[in-house]
């Protein structure tokens, strides 16, 4: 278990994080989102002691990480592809942490092998790609079979099958009852592997809650209805008193209606359906429309902004938006649903 309390770091002038509490608990993979700049990485590196925090504390399994006699033994992390020593052999790298971690030697074969790195333990690991950086850095994590794991984005330069492997790494991990706390900017592949979100903006919590929740209260559900007689469904349906959307391809959506009713009403009125699904936003969506306000650093290369509108002029910072004075304050309104530009009209 991982504590955070009151957890604040100040740069200067800048709050990288600001009064953070959140617990992460065992036997669960926690996804730790936020956009760039939110804070996640100075928060992990003040978990791991390697920033003083401002104030507040970090407590690992009840300890404060310079309090625990061999920490890799506690806490194995990922925070940096190749933080090793190149000129070092990727079995030695391992050993030089082994040896001053009270490791068994025998310790470095085993990790090398869980992440597939035996054939290449006697090469120089400043020659290693990426991905095998990045397997080298979750083999050192690995080394102490600690209770607690922490990855900053460990998919970075793996390619589909390393991505496959990391994935059930962490789940098979977590099922064993350790703490496993994992960032990464792939929506994708979060909603594949985590069973719990923290979600930080500009250093503050903005949501501690089950991945299902997220996506629940962060996104909305509708109903998606195609037909060969759309012009008649439509009718039957406002008739009915939904407020019916047409989306592109002919097809209609209906925010939060019951499928079931729909396909009755459609074979009371012989209307034949192509399609009658029920549709809820990804986790990408629900994380986008949650954090719009707190994205610190927008593109202004004439791309769509978060809520899927392109603005005239093609983009634009927090602080020229024109639309923004009729947003909700900075991380208010979060699950109201609604900055969704994906719909064609109302009719
Ligand atoms: N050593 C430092 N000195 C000054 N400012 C820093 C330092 N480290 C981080 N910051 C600032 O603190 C804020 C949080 O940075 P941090 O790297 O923790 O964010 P992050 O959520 O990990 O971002 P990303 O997703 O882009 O990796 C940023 O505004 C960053 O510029």
């Amino acid at each position: 278990m991982i504590e955070v309390e009151g957890l604040t770091k100040r740069y200067g002038r800048k709050l990288a994080v600001d009064h953070l509490s959140f617990q992460v608990r065992p036997g669960v993979v926690t996804g730790f989102l936020g956009p760039n700049g939110a804070g996640k990485s100075t928060t992990m590196r003040m978990m791991l002691d390697l920033d003083n925090p401002t104030s507040g504390s970090v407590r690992i399994n009840g300890q404060g990480y310079h309090d625990l006699p061999d920490p890799l033994k506690h806490i194995g992390a990922l925070l940096e592809a190749k933080a090793m020593h190149g000129g070092r052999t990727a079995y030695n790298n391992l050993l030089c942490l082994a040896q001053s971690n009270r490791i068994p030697r025998r310790r470095v074969d085993e990790v090398l092998d869980m992440v597939g790195l035996t054939a290449v333990a006697k090469k120089k690991s400043k020659g290693f790609s990426l991905g095998m950086g990045q397997r080298l850095g979750i083999a050192s994590a690995l080394l102490g079979n600690p209770e607690i794991l922490m990855f900053d984005e460990p998919v970075n330069g793996l390619d589909p099958e390393g991505i496959h492997w990391i994935r059930n790494l962490m789940k098979a991990l977590a099922a064993e009852g350790r703490t496993i706390f994992v960032s990464s900017h792939l929506m994708s592949e979060m909603a594949l592997t985590a069973d719990h979100l923290i979600v930080i903006g500009q250093g503050r919590l903005l949501a501690n809650t089950s991945m299902a929740d997220f996506i629940h209260q962060n996104s909305r559900s509708y109903a998606r209805l195609r037909s060969p007689q759309p012009e008649q469904l439509r009718d039957v349906l406002r008739d009915a008193g939904y407020a019916v959307t047409e989306a592109g391809g002919g097809a209609l959506e209906i925010d939060g209606a019951e499928t079931e009713r729909l396909g009755e009403l459609a074979a009371e009125h012989r209307i034949v359906l192509h399609e009658l699904s029920a549709q809820r936003a990804s986790l990408e969506e629900a994380f986008m429309q949650m954090t719009a306000e707190s994205v610190e650093y927008h593109a202004h290369t004439g791309g769509e902004e978060p809520g899927g509108q392109l603005p005239p002029g093609g983009g634009w910072g927090p602080e020229q938006a024109p639309q923004q004075a009729q947003q909700p304050a900075w991380g208010q309104g979060w699950n109201q649903g609604g900055r969704d530009g994906r719909r064609d009209k109302e009719i």
